[in-house]
């Protein structure tokens, strides 16, 4: 029964018979489409340019569109060139303007091409869903070609294309068309997290996915750090500098977020003058482009940071005995005299002894000069206004995890124990697990940023920021412990072993994926779960638990493919099936076929699945019984016409 109250509301909307009914076969309508194609990533690592291109690209399916329109008509080159076009238009146009030798023509028929392609990816949704879609600019010229009647208007058509020539407008309709043909063709767009580090340009994916019209974030371990970084806590400031210099991706960190590293240069120079600091030359995968600084330089502000990050993070976990990560303070385990450290009992030598800043008697202090630093440090990220930008977007279009259209999607693990039950974890004083624990968390993440600043919960959350980035316990990263002293001090491979939490033993098992759907509320006969953080490696099977989980870390990041032998997965959910698509590491500046992905179905499904089956469906079901009742009310006369 709805109530009375609430029906008068929705009379506003709908003031009489005609317009409640007419809402209803519309909304009826939409219940019967076929459901829009949701894409899934995970783990961009700040690799803009690939993941750009798997986005632009719909991860194989522009080119599927185009053969399937234009196979007979369109020679195989000539079909590749208009694919290139849907990619990258603002550099493949001009590009044309040169080469073609009547330009005009070019136009006219390109657009004619763009229109069919825009026409077969619209098809599967209402007029009113792709009209809020259109470009203001050229909304009502594009619905006409759209949707107007070619047969008894050919000339109405052409009169339209020849007149959008005449103007010299056809640069911004060609590339409106192939944005819009991007868009139709990814409905609902996920990132099953770590969208940071590593790789050149994450701020430059931030983009990208502001613009998108429907996206959700997953939050990944890499996020969160950045997340708490934003929030202010010094340990994961000095980690994402650290890790940002160990990637030498100084153009995101100064040209993109404004990070001054200037102060922090100056401090490297005079305190690791003679220091070569070997073990911090950065990795080099990328050129700088706007910020570049030399090597050397690099490895020592890259050391400067990785001491700093140490010496806070030993204060956190002392700050926090409840973290239980007594074992990962480092420093007070070194023999400076010696050069050696004692882990486990075992004595290792350590690969740099050269500790400048560290007073034996005292090794978590921060000299004065180090303090200083992370003052101004920190008042760079607190003042960058792109940075937040990007940082509430993380938040406003993120969580911990995301149940959608019968799936479940979440970035690192469930914690679970050994025998495969849901770990209680004891967190700020109470016990979680499972769901809940997820929940619990989702809204500590969001007391960091947002609660009262200097309220204890906004500092107690904060400093949780750490943890969630690296601790045992933490979903978002699923590992004993996060070994990042041990690769840069210690030789011995064994110290740089991270033990996995259970879970990832378990869900190679249907039962456990079973048991952590059930624990979400979903159905393990219909749903899947979406996972991201492990990279999957060369000849391993990203389908784990029998089917029901799909595992994406492919390898979009440069750092890890030479590990899984590729170029990353898109995980693909249509009216019609579930599909991988496999890249290959991009390579630019050739045929963009050679980038083609290998599209495999892991599932197909019986019946086809429409707008009905999904959560949106369900909620306009809801619709669409108020609608019903508020017609009952309007016909037997509870309430009043207008
Ligand atoms: O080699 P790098 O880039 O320093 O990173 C290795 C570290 O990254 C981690 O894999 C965490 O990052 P991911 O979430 O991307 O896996 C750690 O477990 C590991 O110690
Ligand atoms: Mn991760």
């Amino acid at each position: 029964m709805i109530d009375e109250r609430y029906l008068k509301l929705l009379a506003k909307d709908y003031p009489n018979a005609q317009a409640a009914a007419s809402e209803i076969i519309n909304l009826r309508a939409i219940l019967s489409l076929p459901k829009g194609t949701e894409y899934f990533f995970s783990d961009l690592h700040g690799e803009q340019q690939a993941f750009l291109y798997q986005l632009k690209s719909a991860s194989g399916v522009v080119r599927k569109k185009i053969d399937e329109l234009f196979e007979q008509s369109m020679s195989e080159g000539e079909r590749t060139a208009l694919a290139k076009l849907i990619y990258y238009p603002e550099t493949e146009y001009p590009k044309k303007r040169k080469q073609e030798q009547d330009f005009d023509d070019w136009c006219r028929i390109t657009i004619y091409r763009l229109v069919e392609v825009c026409r077969e990816a619209a098809s599967k949704y209402t007029r009113s869903k792709v009209r809020k879609k259109l470009p203001e600019s050229f909304a009502y010229i594009i619905d006409e070609l759209l949707h107007a009647d070619c047969s008894n208007k050919p000339h109405y058509h052409s009169e339209i294309i020849r007149s959008i020539v005449a103007t010299r407008m056809s640069e911004e309709f060609i590339t409106a068309l192939c944005h819009l043909i991007q868009q139709l063709l990814i409905d609902k767009l996920h990132i099953i997290g770590d969208i940071y580090d590593r790789g050149p340009r994450a701020d430059a994916i931030m983009d990208a996915l502001i613009n998108c019209h429907d996206v959700d974030i997953q939050w990944g371990n890499h996020d969160i750090s950045w997340m708490g970084a934003a929030a202010g806590n010094w340990a994961c400031i000095a980690n994402v500098i650290r890790l940002g210099i160990s990637y030498n991706t100084f153009d995101l960190l100064e040209d993109g977020y404004g990070i001054n590293l200037r102060p922090l240069s100056v401090f490297a120079e005079q305190t690791y003058r003679d220091d070569p600091c070997e073990v911090f030359i950065p990795h080099i995968l990328d050129e700088n482009q706007y910020d570049p600084v030399d090597i050397p330089l690099a490895a020592k502000m890259h050391k400067a940071m990785a001491i700093i990050q140490f010496k806070v993070e030993g204060q956190l976990i002392k700050k926090h005995p409840e973290y239980g990560m007594d074992d990962r303070i480092l420093l007070d385990k070194i023999d400076f005299k010696k050069g050696t450290i004692k882990l486990d009992g075992k004595e290792y030598p350590l690969r740099d002894n050269l500790f400048p800043t560290v007073d034996p008697n005292n090794p978590l202090e921060l000299t004065k000069a180090e303090t200083e630093l992370m003052k101004t440090i920190t008042a760079s990220f607190c003042h960058s206004e792109r940075l937040h930008k990007h940082i509430r977007f993380l938040y406003s279009h993120g969580s911990m995890y995301l149940r959608i259209n019968g799936n479940l999607l979440y970035h690192g693990c469930i914690p679970l124990t050994e025998d495969g039950r849901l770990d209680v974890i004891k967190s700020f004083g109470t016990n979680h697990s499972g769901r809940e624990y997820l929940e619990f968390l989702d809204g500590v993440a969001r007391n960091a940023y947002f609660a009262p600043c200097g309220s204890a919960e906004k500092e107690n959350a904060k400093d949780m920021m750490w943890y969630l980035w690296c601790g045992a316990k933490s979903p978002l990263f699923g590992k004993e412990k996060l070994s990042t002293f041990e690769r840069y001090f210690i030789e011995d491979k064994e110290t740089h072993y991270e033990k996995m939490n259970p879970y990832y033993t378990h869900i190679e098992h249907r039962s456990a994926c079973e048991m952590i759907l059930r624990e979400f509320g979903l159905d393990p006969e219909t749903s899947h779960i979406i996972n991201g953080h492990v990279p999957v490696k060369a000849g391993e099977n990203p389908v784990k638990g029998d089917g029901l989980l799909f595992m994406i870390d492919g390898g979009i990041s440069k750092a890890y493919q030479s590990q899984t032998g590729i170029g990353g997965y898109t995980f693909i959910f249509n009216s019609r099936y579930l599909a991988l698509a496999e890249h290959k590491p991009l390579k630019t500046g050739c045929c963009v076929e050679e980038n083609s992905p290998k599209v495999m179905v892991v599932e197909a499904i019986k019946k086809r699945v429409t707008v009905a089956d999904t959560d949106n469906g369900a909620d306009l079901s809801r619709q669409i019984e108020e609608l019903d009742a508020l017609l009952q009310a309007y016909r037997s006369g509870t309430i009043k016409e207008k």
